[in-house]
This record gives structure tokens, C-alpha cells and sequence, in this order.
């Protein structure tokens, strides 16, 4: 059984992973951790009547539980010290937080590696939001004007999504920096064409009812194209963070996308 720890249980996907690894024969969940927690066992929460785990609100107590995996579903300021803290301790990351530099995430990568430690960061565990991803790298080596809108539940902290900054720069690897729109353009209200990304735009809506959503909008002469993903359900994260569980103690380097476990 793979022993693991859930930080940030006490939020959306941190509760919806502490219920993944209850159900899953082969994952033992030996703590969770969050710091607004007043709990001492999970099983003191409705939700998770009978499932005692014990309940940790700092971090260097998370210790005792000898988790092998350390799965993240923070907030941005806390991930970057919890991925760094499990690495220095050999515990695995599977981390699903967003808002990671890309200095952050060198930094990390060569913790890993000195510490022969495999790991995983993901701005998004849904196989659908992969392939959004992956099929929209492969147009814009033909449609290099593009731009990417993002949709999000409104108590979202980051903007842009970490889903919208990874396409930018997976698209920018095959388009390169090209500016767009017209070079006299003004902005009568600033912000009105979003976020530059090598000079792609990026437009971030949050709005109630909404979970995660992204739309790419390629365009050409005469003809457009558009790629879109859409999240439903919390749930549908969930086969990619068990998927990274079950395969990030045998790699020895901290991957930074799904995909490279796929
Ligand atoms: N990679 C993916 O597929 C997905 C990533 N996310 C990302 O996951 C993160 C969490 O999202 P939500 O669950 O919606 O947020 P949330 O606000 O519901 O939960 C965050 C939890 O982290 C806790 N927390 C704060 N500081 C902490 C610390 N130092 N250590 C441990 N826990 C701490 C908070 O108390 C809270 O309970 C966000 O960065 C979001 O962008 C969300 C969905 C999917
Ligand atoms: O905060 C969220 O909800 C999500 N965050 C991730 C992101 O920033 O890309 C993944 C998904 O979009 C849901």
C-alpha cells in the first residue's frame, strides 16, 4: 500500500482527493494536513464518517505519519515551501496547486534530482484539458494568431488559470513571439485585451457556477478554429492524480505536466 498525505484537505480538490485515495484499495491516506483545521481526526467531519486519519495543522508534524506521498491542493504562496519541504524529506509530490514560476519549478526540479526523488507538477490532472493542450500546440504551427480565453468559479485566487500560462507556453514553443492585433491599437479601458504572453492574449473569467473551462481561438484568412475543454465535475481530476501516485515513486526527477506520464 502507497502511504499518502493530503495537503489543503479542508478545500475543493484537497477533499476531493482525500476521498480518491479512501477508495482506492492500494492507497493508504496517513494524515492530511491544513492549517485552518480545528479537527484532530478526519473522521470528525461528516463527510468522512468512519475514515480516521490523523489531522495535522502544521507542517513539520506531518512527519510522524511516514507519508511516501505528499499530494498539494494549497494555494499558491504555501505550495512552493510544502513541495520543497516533502522533496528535502524524500516524500513524493503530486502537486496540483497552481501559480508556480517556472524559476520555481527549476529550482524544485534539481532538488529532486539531488534528493533521487520522483514527483509530479501539474497545472491540470484532466485528460481532456492534456489533449486540449497537445491539440492546440499542433495549430499553432499553422494558426499563429490565437488567443486564450480561461473561465474559472469565482473564488479562484490566480489569474491567469496555470492550465491558460502552460498552453501559452507550449503554443509560444512552436509561434514564437509574434505580436498580434493592430500595432496602433489602444486601450480606452486598460485590460480590454487581457494579458500579453509573447504577445498572445490571455482573458480570465471567473464567474459563479462555473468550474474550469478554457477556450484557444485560432484564426486565419477566412476561417477560424476553436479548442475546448470544458470540467464538469472535481472528480475528473482524480484519475490523473491516481495515475501520478501510482507512478511518480519509480521516476527519480520532478515531471512538470501530466502528460510525461502519460
Ligand atoms: N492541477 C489541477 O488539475 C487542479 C488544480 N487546482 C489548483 O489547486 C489549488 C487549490 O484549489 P481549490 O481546492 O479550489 O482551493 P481551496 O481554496 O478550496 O483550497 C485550498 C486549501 O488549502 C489550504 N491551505 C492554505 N495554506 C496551506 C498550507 N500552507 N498548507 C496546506 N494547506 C493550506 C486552505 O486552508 C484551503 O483549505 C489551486 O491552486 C487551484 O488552481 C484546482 C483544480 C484542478
Ligand atoms: O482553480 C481551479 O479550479 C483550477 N485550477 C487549475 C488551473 O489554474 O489551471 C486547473 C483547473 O483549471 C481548475
Amino acid at each position: 500500500m502507497t502511504k499518502i498525505l493530503v495537503a489543503g484537505f479542508k478545500g475543493r480538490m484537497g477533499a476531493t482527493a482525500t476521498q480518491m485515495v479512501l477508495k482506492n484499495a492500494d492507497f493508504e491516506l496517513v494524515g492530511v494536513y491544513d492549517p485552518i483545521a480545528t479537527e484532530k481526526d478526519l473522521a470528525e467531519l461528516p463527510e468522512f464518517a468512519g475514515q480516521h486519519a490523523p489531522v495535522f495543522t502544521e507542517l513539520n508534524a506531518t512527519l510522524v505519519a511516514e507519508p511516501e506521498i505528499w499530494i498539494d491542493f494549497t494555494i499558491p504562496k504555501a505550495a512552493v515551501a510544502n513541495t520543497q519541504f516533502a522533496l528535502e524529506h524524500k516524500i513524493s509530490p503530486v502537486v496540483g496547486t497552481t501559480g508556480f514560476t517556472a524559476a520555481d519549478i527549476k529550482a524544485l526540479q534539481t532538488l529532486a534530482e539531488q534528493q533521487k526523488t520522483g514527483g509530479l507538477i501539474a497545472p491540470n490532472f484532466s485528460l481532456s484539458a492534456v489533449l486540449m493542450m497537445q491539440f492546440s500546440k499542433q495549430a499553432a504551427k499553422y494558426f499563429p494568431d490565437v488567443e486564450i480565453i480561461e473561465m474559472h468559479h469565482d473564488n479562484k485566487l490566480d489569474a491567469p488559470s496555470g492550465t491558460a500560462v502552460k498552453t501559452a507556453e507550449m503554443l509560444a514553443e512552436v509561434r514564437g513571439d509574434k505580436p498580434q492585433g493592430n500595432p496602433d491599437e489602444k486601450e480606452s479601458i486598460p485590460g480590454a485585451r487581457g494579458a500579453n504572453y509573447a504577445g498572445m492574449r490571455i482573458h480570465s473569467v471567473r464567474l459563479p457556477g462555473l468550474i474550469a473551462h478554457q477556450q484557444v481561438q485560432f484564426g486565419g484568412i477566412g476561417e477560424g478554429l476553436t479548442i475546448r475543454q470544458d470540467t464538469y465535475d472535481r472528480e475528473s481530476f482524480m484519475t490523473g492524480v491516481a495515475l501520478a501516485c501510482r507512478k511518480v515513486r519509480q521516476a527519480s526527477q520532478l515531471y512538470d505536466g501530466l502528460e510525461y506520464l502519460l
